[in-house]
């Protein structure tokens, strides 16, 4: 089977506002069947590449291709196949969670039986069924944030463009949307969510574009990102013991993060160093790669545009 071509492309977006550039030349694309990370600083560009995405906003130059259509030129096409869901979004107040829904549902055209059945199961899917005849102003900014959630799936969009939405939510909350979010990409859904928790993003996403000033600063698969380690903190119940010992098999330690940091030449060695501190008496605690972190990553990316 040929493979699909993926539900979004941009190449070299530009967008002003006024004198402000907002975006210089964004490169992005995310395919189906993974999430993807749009990351970046404050004013990056992030929302109004989103924004761009979900036909809201007209780029000035550059091409973009969303599940095949051009936003600008079909942007009827488009809003068929996106779930949209923005950093900060009204909601009608005085609507009960279900009513908020059935109107999302009747403006994507869902027939009323089958709206019925969606909703029950949205509002089960984001722990708010107990809410359903609460008008909207009673939930929490949290339990709004699900609601959120669900509303941008009323329509089962194949591509889902979320802004921040994990910003709210409590732990609980924040696990269950990273399990839905992977659900969605294992049944084959595009997933692309902008964030600032990168130690979020790093269980959630299985790649990440990295945005700065307006342009493109990165684009990786995350498991390109954590490649083998090198090093590895080790604890001891006794440290003066543990340093005793690596000096005496040569191997170089720094103390740090409260045990001893040491750099080998892979897991056989990690692992022959273990055997022969356990041998020598040494009671060890804790043995731990250290693998380079999305933070980390970023911080390279980012470093010369602060
Ligand atoms: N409607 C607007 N009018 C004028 N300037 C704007 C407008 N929208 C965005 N900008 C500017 O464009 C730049 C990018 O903003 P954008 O909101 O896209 O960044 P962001 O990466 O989403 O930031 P954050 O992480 O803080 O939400 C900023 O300098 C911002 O001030």
């Amino acid at each position: 089977m040929p493979e699909r071509p993926p539900a979004i492309v941009a190449r070299g977006i530009q967008r002003a506002f006024g004198r402000v550039q907002a975006l210089r030349g964004v490169d992005l694309t995310v395919p189906y069947g993974e999430v993807t990370a749009l990351v970046g600083p404050n004013g990056a560009g992030k929302t109004t590449l989103l924004l761009i995405l979900a036909t809201l906003l007209m780029h000035d130059d550059g091409g973009v291709s969303v599940a095949g259509h051009d936003p600008v030129e079909d942007p009827g096409a488009v809003r068929a196949k996106i779930g949209w869901m923005p950093d900060s979004f009204g909601v009608y107040d005085q609507l009960t969670t279900d009513e908020y829904l059935t109107f999302f549902a009747d403006a994507y055209r869902l027939p009323a039986a089958a709206a019925a059945r969606r909703i029950a199961e949205l509002l089960e899917l984001v722990h708010l069924t107990e809410y359903r005849h609460q008008p909207v102003h009673v939930l929490s900014r949290g339990q709004k944030q699900r609601l959120g959630v669900a509303r941008s799936l009323v329509h089962e969009p194949e591509i889902l463009l979320l802004d921040e939405p994990a910003s709210g939510l409590d732990p609980r909350s924040r696990v269950e949307l990273r399990d839905l979010l992977r659900g969605l990409a294992a049944d084959g859904a595009a997933v692309l969510v902008s964030s600032h928790i990168l130690a979020e993003l790093s269980e959630m996403a299985d790649r990440v574009v990295f945005v700065a000033d307006g342009v493109t600063a990165g684009e990786h698969r995350l498991d390109e990102l954590t490649p083998a380690t090198h090093r590895w903190r080790i604890q001891a119940r006794d440290p003066d013991d543990l340093a005793e010992a690596l000096s005496a098999f040569g191997v170089t330690a720094t103390e740090a993060g409260g045990g001893h940091e040491v750099e080998l030449d892979g897991d056989d060695a990690a692992a022959d160093l273990l055997a022969d501190l356990v041998t020598d008496g040494v009671r060890v605690t804790a043995f731990t790669p250290l693998g380079r972190t999305l933070e980390d990553a970023y911080l390279d990316l980012t470093d010369d545009r602060r």
